[in-house]
Order: C-alpha cells, then sequence, then structure tokens
C-alpha cells in the first residue's frame, strides 16, 4: 500500500513542525532530506505520510518551483492521496515570493484548479481572522517578522500578499463560515470556485476550525498551509491520535546539545542550560576566522565531560554580538564559518558515542544533519510544539536520536525537558 499523504516543507524545520502535527494526529511520519536521488521508496515503508524537507523558501522563484516538482513527483511515485505543500506559519516570502508561484506550479501539475492556503498555527499563537495573520496578540506587520533579514513580511493581509504572488484570483473563507462546520466550508469552496478563485485564504483562530477545515477539504487534491491544517487530515482516513504512531526505538549512549541559532528563544534556552551549571562550550566565529581549531577544541572538551551529561557547544549570541561579529565577518562568511564548526561538531560528537543530539537553528539543522549524512527521519513524541524527537540510521548503520528545534521555538528550559522526555518512564 502507498502513503496517504504526500507533504512537501520548504524548509528543514519547517518540515519536522509538520511531521510532528501529522504524527500527534495519529499518522506514522517519515521526513526525506531532500527528494532521493535513486528511487529510494524503501524508506517510506509502512508510514502513512512523507514530508519531504526542502530548502526552497528564500530560493529562487524558478528554483523553489523546480525542486517541488520533483518533489511532488516522488511523492505520486510513492502513491501519495493527497499532496501538502507547507510554508512557514508567519507566510515568510521574499518579495518576489515563492509560496505562489510553487502553488500554481503544483496545482498544474495535480491538474486542479482551486486550492486553500492557510498558516493559522494557533497553538504556537498564528492566527487568520478576516485573512489577517496574527502572530501573538499582533498582525503579523506589527511582529519582529517585519524586519526579517531575508523575508520581512510588512503586510497582514493574506489575500493581498498572495495576489501579489499569483496571477490567478484569491478568495477568502472566513471565520463565520467556518463556524457553521465543515458543510458550510465546501458550499463556500464550491461558490468560490464558480466564480473563477483559484486560492482561498481560510481564517482559523483555533483548533477547532482546523479540523473542520481539514474534513472540508478532504478531496482536494492539493491543500497548502503551515503546520496547522495537519491536524485536522488524518482523520480523513480514519487514523485516530495515540502514542504507537509516536513510537521511536529506546535511546542510549551519550547526550549533547549544538546550538548554533540566535534567535531571541535560543539564547533563553542557553541561558537557562548555562544556569544549571552543565559544562557547555563556547564557538566564538572571529576564533574560527583567525585559522584556530575552534571545532577541535569543542570535541577535545566535550570528550572530557561526555560521560557526566549533556554537554553544550554553542555559538549562540545575543543580536548586538552577532551584528558586530557579523559588521567584522560579513554575514554570509560568519554563518558559514560557524555551520561548517558546528558541522565538524556534530560528527565528531557522534564519533565520541553521543546518540542523543539536539540541534537549535533551521540553518544549523540542515548543515548538522547533511555532515552526518541523514537522509531519513523516523518522527518520534513531541517535545514542545513543532519540536519532536526523530530516530535517524546514519550511514555506518547506528540509530540517532535527533531533534532539529527551529530557533523561536520551544519553552526556556527546553534543552532538559529533551533529554528528560527520552528517559524510560
Ligand atoms: N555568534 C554568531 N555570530 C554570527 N553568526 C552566527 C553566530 N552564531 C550562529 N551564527 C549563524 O547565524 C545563523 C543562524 O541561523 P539558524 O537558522 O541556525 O538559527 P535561527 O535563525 O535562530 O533559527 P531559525 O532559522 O530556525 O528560526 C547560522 O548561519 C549560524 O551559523
Ligand atoms: O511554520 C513555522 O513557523 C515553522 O514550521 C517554520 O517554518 C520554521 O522555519
Amino acid at each position: 500500500m502507498g502513503i496517504r499523504l504526500g507533504a512537501i516543507a520548504d524548509d528543514f524545520t519547517g518540515a519536522t513542525d509538520l511531521a510532528n502535527n501529522l504524527v500527534r494526529a495519529g499518522m506514522r511520519v517519515v521526513q526525506l532530506i531532500d527528494v532521493p536521488e535513486d528511487g529510494g521508496y524503501g524508506l517510506a515503508a509502512d508510514a502513512d505520510a512523507v514530508v519531504i524537507a526542502l530548502k526552497s523558501r528564500t530560493a529562487p522563484v524558478a528554483e523553489a518551483v523546480a525542486a517541488s516538482l520533483r518533489a511532488l513527483a516522488w511523492l505520486r511515485g510513492a502513491g501519495a492521496e493527497q499532496v501538502y505543500f507547507k510554508y512557514c506559519s508567519t507566510f515568510d516570502s521574499t518579495p518576489a515570493g515563492n509560496i505562489g508561484p510553487v502553488a500554481e506550479a503544483l496545482m498544474d501539475a495535480l491538474g486542479t484548479d482551486f486550492t486553500v492556503a492557510t498558516p493559522a498555527f494557533p497553538d504556537n499563537g498564528r492566527t487568520v481572522f478576516k485573512g489577517h495573520l496574527f502572530v501573538g496578540d499582533v498582525l503579523l506587520s506589527e511582529s519582529g517578522m517585519r524586519d526579517h533579514p531575508l523575508t520581512p513580511m510588512t503586510d497582514s493581509n493574506l489575500v493581498k500578499v498572495l495576489g501579489a504572488q499569483t496571477t490567478r484570483p484569491v478568495g477568502l473563507i472566513d471565520h463565520a463560515v467556518l463556524a457553521g462546520g465543515a458543510g458550510a466550508v465546501r458550499a463556500r469552496i464550491a461558490e468560490l470556485r464558480s466564480q473563477g478563485v483559484a486560492f482561498a485564504i481560510v481564517d482559523a483562530v483555533s483548533n477547532d476550525d482546523l479540523v473542520r477545515l481539514g474534513e472540508a477539504v478532504r478531496d482536494l487534491p492539493l491543500v497548502t498551509a503551515g503546520s496547522g491544517l495537519a491536524i485536522g487530515l488524518p482523520m480523513n482516513w480514519g487514523l485516530q491520535p495515540s502514542s504507537a504512531a509516536a513510537e521511536l526505538p529506546p535511546a542510549s549512549g551519550h547526550r549533547a546539545v549544538i546550538s548554533g541559532s540566535v534567535s531571541t528563544a535560543t539564547n533563553g534556552q542557553v541561558r537557562a542550560f548555562l544556569d544549571t551549571g552543565r559544562p557547555a562550550f563556547a564557538v566564538d566565529p572571529l576564533r574560527i576566522a583567525a585559522g584556530e581549531d575552534v571545532a577541535g577544541s569543542a570535541l577535545a572538551f566535550a570528550g572530557a565531560h561526555l560521560a557526566d551529561g549533556p554537554v553544550l557547544i554553542y555559538s549562540t549570541e545575543a543580536p548586538e554580538t552577532v551584528r558586530g561579529v557579523q559588521s567584522r565577518l560579513g554575514a554570509a562568511e560568519a554563518g558559514a564559518l560557524v555551520e561548517g564548526a558546528l558541522a565538524e561538531v556534530a560528527r565528531g560528537l557522534v564519533a565520541r558515542g553521543v546518540r542523543r543530539l539536539v540541534v537549535a537553528g533551521g540553518e544549523t539543522s540542515g548543515a548538522v544533519v547533511k555532515a552526518l549524512g541523514i537522509t531519513g527521519l523516523r518522527i518520534g513524541p513531541q517535545i514542545d510544539p513543532g519540536v519532536p524527537w526523530c530516530a535517524a540510521t546514519l550511514p555506518e548503520g547506528q540509530t540517532l536520536h535527533i531533534a532539529l528545534k527551529s530557533g523561536n521555538f520551544g519553552g526556556p528550559d527546553f534543552f532538559s525537558a529533551a533529554f528528560a522526555l527520552l528517559e524510560p518512564a
């Protein structure tokens, strides 16, 4: 039997976030790192859903479209009955805008003239009302996303934002329709379709809204959303939440955290870890730039402390410190130096017996997973909203438990909570 749902995610930690919500709603999920090169369908054996993680969010439009179509072809080969295009819950898009063109290309390839679009994820404070996206209590355009270096979001009106990214008409399914249940949503979809509307932004302020929407879109070949809509889809295949969907092999081996994230949430989590007095090593980009073997020093430090419990290797710093480094080295160069060093640290930690690894930061996660040669992840139990433990089979055959944390996700004691979750009950 093939998979039920096939998903294409436009970034790495976003893919894990989606997979996590699907698992919580009862699906067994495998996340693939990019499209497998030669078949690779064995990776999807016994999965209900496969999420393919791309790096297409900020790629040039033509590249994002081509990668998404490659992923679609693989998912159809795996038997996917419905396709889910996952983007960020803050609808991150460059001014050129990849969400519209990718969605259009997927619609054309699937031969469908209509789809829905909603980044709502109420559990993480993302809600859509009258087509406007809120982040916590403020409009998207008044949130920190306004100043994002790659994807600044200065308009909260998603009908307008998506409308600027597509030649096709964009409409709205508003909260009053959602309140009427799945039947009312289906009727509104039929109405919009008859008017030639191709995309409907959908309001959702609660998980109940997303469950109603999930039921209503059961027969659409393509849905587009943040990770929130995932909670309403598995039940369309008769699947119910169950802990069995999140089962991973038992975990053992040394524990470590690698943090290359510079976000506010991660800064707090690193501080909380340091406050516990556990061993921690700071990676300084300026020392790497000066030619010092910082990764080697970090590994020597870790080697001396791994037996005592989790070790943290981090480059996480407050925004003003990061800006200072970036002004001396250039932002891209600083990022590349740190990612290279942390990737080497990851390889060295695994060689020293680390089998439970937490990684903080989307770019950092991508660099670490690539360095470790991981091609697929089995998704396990949730640590905090959007972040599950996963199990990966390393190229040498060992199992590595790994958690990939998006910068802004997780509570203040995330690192300790993560390891506690893996302890036998
Ligand atoms: N001290 C530092 N100085 C300069 N750049 C750094 C420093 N520490 C990390 N970086 C770089 O900053 C970038 C952080 O991106 P990353 O995606 O890993 O984390 P994030 O942006 O906080 O999280 P997310 O993208 O998941 O929201 C990486 O390229 C990383 O190498
Ligand atoms: O939807 C989100 O906010 C996250 O899954 C994400 O995409 C992080 O980059």
